[in-house]
């Protein structure tokens, strides 16, 4: 059976003509589907707004805990229950999970390297039968960055690496996945500044060549990390791009 995962990162969210556009486009979607979202931006605008500086190295957050209080109260609070309920008024029964909520997604604390990236976690299981099971009553999963560690600790998890890893872990399902990073942008762009210039396909190789030559850069290297590791993986393709892009099939499109 096919099923779309759409993942909606931070300017989406905050842009309200867009967020209600990805949210018709995602509504209307005649096959299986899950939404995951971020909100960076808006966590870090609230971080901001209780006197702390956010703190990001190579796109992941540090989460010291009174940010993580701030993250869990913004993600699975604030961003996922709005999204529920403009999916509810669109017809959609979804229904909201952090990873905790039915042992959703589990994930382990970085380890303390030359960072402390503090209450952040990496993945290490996602429970695709409960997803699955979701999706057979016909609800719509509609899943945060917030994830646990089976001994009473939430996690702060970026959003691209839920996608893939819930887009990974519905392939092993025996789902058809269509990964599809919806961003502000038309795709990946050969010139940053010049949104005519999509960059059609990306294969491992180029995507190395892209990176060599400062093309792809910041918070689109653990986006693609991401995404080449999910079609090695068993998920059927991933396209990357603004709504109007995603649905005319000009986005980007990555190929193994
Ligand atoms: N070649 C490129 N094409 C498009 N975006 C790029 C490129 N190189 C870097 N980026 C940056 O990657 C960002 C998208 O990553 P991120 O901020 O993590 O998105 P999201 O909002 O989905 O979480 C874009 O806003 C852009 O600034
Ligand atoms: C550990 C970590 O970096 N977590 C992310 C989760 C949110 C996210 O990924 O949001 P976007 O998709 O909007 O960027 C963060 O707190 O920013």
């Amino acid at each position: 059976m096919q099923l779309t995962v759409l993942k909606i990162g931070g300017n989406v969210l905050n842009d309200e003509a867009a967020l209600a556009g990805v949210l018709d486009y995602f509504a209307s979607l005649t096959e299986l589907a899950v939404l995951v979202h971020g909100g960076g931006g808006k966590a870090s605008e609230v971080i901001r707004e209780m006197g702390r500086e956010p703190r990001m190295v190579g796109g992941r957050r540090i989460t010291d805990a009174p940010t993580l209080e701030i993250v869990t109260m913004v993600y699975t609070g604030l961003i996922n229950k709005n999204l529920v309920a403009q999916l509810q008024r669109r017809g959609t029964n979804a229904i909201g999970l952090s990873g905790a909520d039915g042992n959703a997604i589990l994930a382990e604390k970085r380890p303390v390297g030359e960072i402390d990236y503090g209450f952040a976690g990496d993945v290490t299981e996602v429970n695709g039968s409960l997803l699955a099971g979701l999706l057979r009553l016909e609800l719509r999963p509609v899943l945060c960055p917030i994830t646990h560690d089976a001994k009473g600790q939430l996690l702060n998890t970026n959003a691209d690496t839920i996608a893939n890893e819930v887009a990974k872990a519905l392939a092993t399902q025996g789902y058809q996945v269509s990964l599809k990073y919806c961003f502000e942008l038309p795709g990946v762009l050969r010139d940053i500044n010049d949104e005519n210039s999509i960059i059609k396909t990306i294969t491992p190789k180029t995507y190395r060549q892209y990176q060599l030559e400062g093309v792809i850069a910041g918070g689109m290297i653990p986006k693609l990390d991401n995404a080449f590791d999910a079609i090695a993986s068993g998920v059927q393709e991933v396209v990357i791009g603004d709504l109007s892009h995603l649905r005319s099939g000009q986005a980007t499109r990555l190929i193994a």
